[in-house]
């Protein structure tokens, strides 16, 4: 199901900085085992402190607190990684960043304890520090800013204490945070962008296997994908919903006339002339397959659909592609129009079934024509 969505969440995705910097975001929330660790690295860390004397007071209140903190940083950003919205609001954004310095801060509180403990014991709360940055590199790292938050959190408060150190102390702690910082900063930067590359492979791959590759426009994928979503919104809205079938006359005979590389462009040109007929937004102009095209029109009536089918015989016709071997001498569509208002009880497969009707009846009447049916509330059952 999380996959669906996300999958539906990436079709929409466009290659613009803040929908991709959303999307880099949502993959902060996308593991489930780094909660778990979090959990047991944390519980041994508390159990360590009182292993040696740390007292069961600041023990416990670390623990709850680092696990409040990270808690509250999950449960803020899961709606937003199952969220199929391609945006995140600015204001969630920061939220995001800033529970992401109170989850390092967690960490961070680790530092109070250091002038208390001997050299072995700084040390190991140093490593602790180190080990939980580390830990949240490969997955924070995505959004940079959720990372040097984070990182500031753990580092700000050991910096802060650093004046009530011993000098040795300060110089071990002042080397680890040039080092580390420097370390950091540049493999956080080399990890993000092969995240980031994976990213946008995946973001690519997901919306070429939604196109098709000759002409462009949608396939048969997103024409099923974009009908059981138009015919659930507009079932739900009980507002009408119209289906074109589009079928390209005698393409056989232009194919054997002209060649197969002149008919694929024939294709091409066909898919953007309809594709231009149909840009309201919940039109969707799709290939159903060889020279056959589907489009889905949400909230359109009959009349409406009868007009936008027109305009697409004439911005065809208009195209003036030669066509020998047809009766017109250029290339023509017949179009079948089916229109219904979805209901639940109605299976979406009759509307497809009324459209194609219907552009059999165009070709039969002579193509270069449009023909249509309203489908009554009658024939809803069986
Ligand atoms: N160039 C090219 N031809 C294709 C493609 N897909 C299907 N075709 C051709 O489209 C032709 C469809 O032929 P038919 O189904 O007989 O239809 P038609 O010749 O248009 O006849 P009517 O539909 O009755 O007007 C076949 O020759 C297919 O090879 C494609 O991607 N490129």
């Amino acid at each position: 199901m999380v996959n669906k969505i996300r999958e539906s969440a990436i079709k929409t995705l466009e290659f613009n900085p803040h929908d991709l910097a959303c999307e880099e975001l949502r993959h902060v929330y996308r593991g489930k085992s780094s909660g778990k660790l979090i959990v047991l690295f944390s519980g041994f860390v508390a159990a360590a402190m009182l292993a040696w004397d740390m007292g069961e007071l600041y023990a416990g209140a670390w623990y709850i607190w680092l696990l409040l903190a990270h808690g509250w940083h999950w449960r803020l950003g899961r709606p937003d990684f199952l969220s199929a919205n391609a945006s995140i609001e600015l204001v969630r954004i920061n939220r995001h960043v800033m529970a992401a310095a109170i989850a390092g801060l967690g960490w961070g509180a680790l530092s109070i304890a250091l002038p208390l403990l001997s050299r072995p014991g700084k040390a190991a709360i140093l490593i602790i520090m180190l080990i939980a940055v580390i830990m949240a590199m490969p997955r924070l790292v995505v959004f940079l800013p959720v990372f040097f938050a984070f990182a500031t959190g753990v580092f700000a408060p050991l910096l802060l204490m650093t004046p009530f150190l011993d000098f040795e102390t300060q110089h071990m702690v002042l080397v680890m945070l040039l080092v580390v910082g420097a370390t950091l900063w540049a493999s956080a930067r080399e990890v993000r962008k092969i995240l980031i590359d994976v990213l946008l492979k995946q973001v690519s791959s997901e919306q070429a296997s939604w196109e098709d590759k000759l002409t462009g426009i949608g396939n048969r994928r997103s024409f099923d994908v974009s009908l059981a979503t138009t015919w659930a919104q507009a079932s739900r809205a009980k507002v009408p919903l119209s289906l074109i079938m589009v079928d390209v006359d005698f393409f056989k005979k232009f194919n054997d006339a002209y060649g197969h590389q002149a008919g694929d462009d024939c294709l091409r040109q066909v898919a953007a002339a309809l594709d231009g007929c149909a840009r309201r937004a919940g039109d969707v102009v799709t290939r159903y397959g060889g020279e056959e095209f589907a489009v889905v029109l949400f909230h359109t009536s009959l009349n409406e659909a009868q007009n936008i089918g027109e305009n697409m015989l004439a911005a065809v016709r208009k195209l003036g592609i030669r066509h020998e071997q047809s009766s017109h001498e250029i290339v023509t569509i017949s179009i079948g129009i089916a229109t219904v208002v979805p209901t639940v009880e109605r299976d979406m497969h009759q509307l497809i079934e009324a459209a194609d009707k219907s552009l059999y009846c165009a070709k039969e009447r002579g193509r270069n024509r449009a023909e249509w049916q309203m489908l009554s509330h009658a024939s809803a059952v069986g």
